[in-house]
């Protein structure tokens, strides 16, 4: 099986050039910086609280230095990469929807592991297209559409239109709307952005197909759950080692898509 891959990359340059390059030169900066003032403290001079706390656990964090070294754009990539340890939800071949794909960690993780690249010869190359509210960075063998909203209308039509077939075996979601610190509310907005990508799975999930999510443990976490059930053969919840053991974030896995099945109301 191949998938053929064009355009590689749907994003708005006009938009994408000033707010990457301000994005990646703050970022790079504060990192450069850290790394330099971080044993002497200076670098914390002038810092709120809570910024000398982020700081100090992002700079200890063993999974950030990993990534540093693996070349991945950020730690979550090693959430995905025990997950997939685990379950085996990517395989070479597979076409895979990642939604919430910036700055693009979970893509690299898709495009190695289902061959997107193509660089294994006689080894199935898969296909992989990442969306994402923000711009993200060109991956090779990742197609992606950004910036764009996955609840737009339109991005549906989008995401049919690029992936092979028009279906996803795969949907991957590491979504997350911008926190406001109140949990409820933050747990509601979540669940309702899988909820919405359940539906959109009816229209883009081939049968038998996996569906892996990110939630916020919360009171509609079983609701969740038992949509999950109503529509796919098994379903679990994961917590990854590097999914830090402060936060409610919690991983529900979904395999063997059954469109059709009496799906339970959540
Ligand atoms: C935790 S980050 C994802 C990290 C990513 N998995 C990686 O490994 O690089 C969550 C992302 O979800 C995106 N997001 C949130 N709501 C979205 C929406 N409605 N449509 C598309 N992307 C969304 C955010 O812009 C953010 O980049």
């Amino acid at each position: 099986m191949g998938w053929t891959r064009e355009p590689t990359y749907v994003c708005d340059a006009r938009l994408y050039a000033p707010v990457c390059s301000l994005r990646s030169l703050k970022l790079l900066h504060v990192s450069l910086q850290c790394q330099r003032f971080h044993t002497a403290g200076s670098y914390y001079k002038g810092r709120t609280g809570a910024e000398h706390l982020w700081l100090t656990r992002h700079l200890k964090d063993p999974y950030v230095k990993a990534a540093k070294v693996e070349s991945y754009r950020c730690r979550s990539a090693f959430k995905l990469l025990e997950m997939d340890e685990r379950h085996r939800i990517l395989r070479p071949g597979l076409r895979v929807l990642d939604c919430g794909a910036a700055p693009g960690a979970w893509s690299q993780v898709a495009v190695q592991r289902v061959n997107a690249a193509g660089t294994d010869p006689g080894t199935p190359v898969g296909f992989v297209l990442g969306v994402d509210l923000l711009h993200i960075f060109p991956l090779e063998g990742a197609t992606f559409l950004c910036p764009a909203d996955v609840t737009d209308p339109g991005t549906l039509q989008r995401i049919q239109e690029l992936l092979p077939g028009g279906r996803a075996d795969v949907i991957l979601s590491d979504m997350a709307p911008n926190a406001t610190g109140i949990h409820s509310l933050d747990h509601d907005r979540l669940i309702r952005l899988c909820l919405f990508l359940l539906d959109l799975a009816a229209d883009v999930l081939h049968p038998g197909g996996t569906f892996l999510c990110k939630t916020w443990a919360g009171s509609q976490s079983l609701a969740l759950q038992k949509r999950l059930t109503g529509q796919f053969q098994s379903t679990r919840t994961i917590k990854p080692r590097a999914s830090r053991k402060e936060s409610s974030e919690v991983y529900l896995l979904a395999t063997q898509y059954q469109r059709g099945m009496g799906c339970a109301e959540a």
